[in-house]
């Protein structure tokens, strides 16, 4: 989950700035002009799939080097099936279709503090651009009747237009959730094991996990990028996101070395990243970068993400191979929802 939560500072050169995020870290940029660089890693993840715990010890090392790195990464050979992604894509485009009337009677704002709803055109800005965001988007949150393995009934936050204003909207969406969600369980094994933790580290974490999901749609931009965004710098506050882009690009990735990358679209992949909860557990040691979207394909660009988090009652203790005497634990502890709370309450106030 995300909004544009940046503040740009001038540095005396024409384009180069500081970017200070709401997870404390503040961030060198070097030009606002994004780069084509191959520093985001394609992992082919069919090995979590292998009885054999070399196997998925083999992905696990990859997404071990990948999320120090960079902390993003392609996910291809996952096993869902690309007709469920199409079908999430079909129902996105019927959704943003409708009149802006009828989207706003699931504006975002009925439930304050939850990223659920609708969230209109440029409703998100940067007081640095001189231009709001430009793209829209529908929130769903978790709904223990489309997991498998839920254990509990507790209603979902999500808000929904009735059922006749766009039939089979909600059902599209959610045969995607719940394939990415079994997806998502099988990657928290293997980020356990990426961190040299039992498979199991997880476990009691993900049994009510938070996972929400989105559409977005972002129009082609006829403002120049330092005018506006698609969706300005941020970085995503659960423990990681897997984005499923369509085939416009517009996704960028800010490197260590302070370049904005292009995150191509690689069909049939998910585009993974670290986000801020993953980042304080593990003290650092996955980093939770900062990304934005500029949509200058040429073309409507949708996206979807979905935003994979702990169990809200959970506190986010670091785990074990990342603290020690001589490396201690960087964060105040709090739950995954004290945290949660925190932040989608202030990035919809527009304060970060
Ligand atoms: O549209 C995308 O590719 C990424 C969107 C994103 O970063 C977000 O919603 O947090
Ligand atoms: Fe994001």
């Amino acid at each position: 989950m995300s909004a544009s939560t940046t503040q740009l500072e001038d540095q005396g050169t024409p384009q180069a700035s500081t970017i200070r995020l709401p997870n404390g870290k503040i961030h060198n940029v070097k030009s606002n002009i994004s780069i084509e660089a191959d520093e985001i890693p394609v992992i082919d993840v069919s090995g979590i799939y292998s009885e054999d715990i070399e196997d998925r010890k083999a992905v696990a090392e990859k997404v071990r080097e990948a999320s120090h790195r960079i902390g993003f990464f392609y996910a291809i050979n996952h096993g869902i099936d690309p007709k469920y992604a199409d079908g999430a894509f079909e129902q996105a485009k019927r959704f943003f279709a409708l009149p802006l009337e009828k989207k706003l009677e699931v504006d975002t704002a009925r439930v304050p503090g939850e990223f659920v709803g609708y969230h209109a055109m440029e409703l998100y800005s940067s007081k640095e651009r001189k231009q709001g965001d430009l793209s829209e988007a529908f929130n769903l949150a978790y709904d223990a009747n489309y997991d498998p393995e839920a254990i509990t009934d507790d209603p979902s936050l999500s808000i929904w237009l009735p059922e006749s204003d766009l039939p089979g909207f909600k059902d599209g969406l959610y045969a995607y959730h719940t394939e990415i969600l079994k997806f998502a369980r099988k990657m928290t094994r293997i980020f356990a094991l990426a961190l040299h933790l039992p498979e199991e580290f997880f476990a009691d974490y993900i049994k009510r996990p938070e996972a929400g999901m989105r559409i977005l749609h972002y129009p082609q931009q006829e403002y120049s990028v330092d005018d506006q965004n698609g969706i300005g710098a941020h970085t995503d506050f659960e423990c990681f996101t897997m984005v499923t882009q369509d085939e416009s690009s517009g996704l960028e990735v800010l490197s260590k070395s302070g370049d904005w990358i292009k995150a191509k679209p690689i069909p049939g992949s998910f585009v993974i990243n670290i986000g801020d909860c993953l980042m304080r557990q593990t003290n650092d040691f996955f980093v939770s970068t900062v990304h934005r979207v500029i949509n200058m394909s040429g073309n409507e660009r949708y996206s979807i993400p979905f935003f994979y988090g702990f169990d809200r009652k959970k506190i986010l203790e670091p785990v074990p191979t990342c603290v020690s005497e001589d490396n201690p634990m960087k964060y105040p502890l709090m739950t995954s929802g004290e945290y949660y709370k925190w932040r989608a309450s202030k990035a919809k106030d527009g304060e970060l």
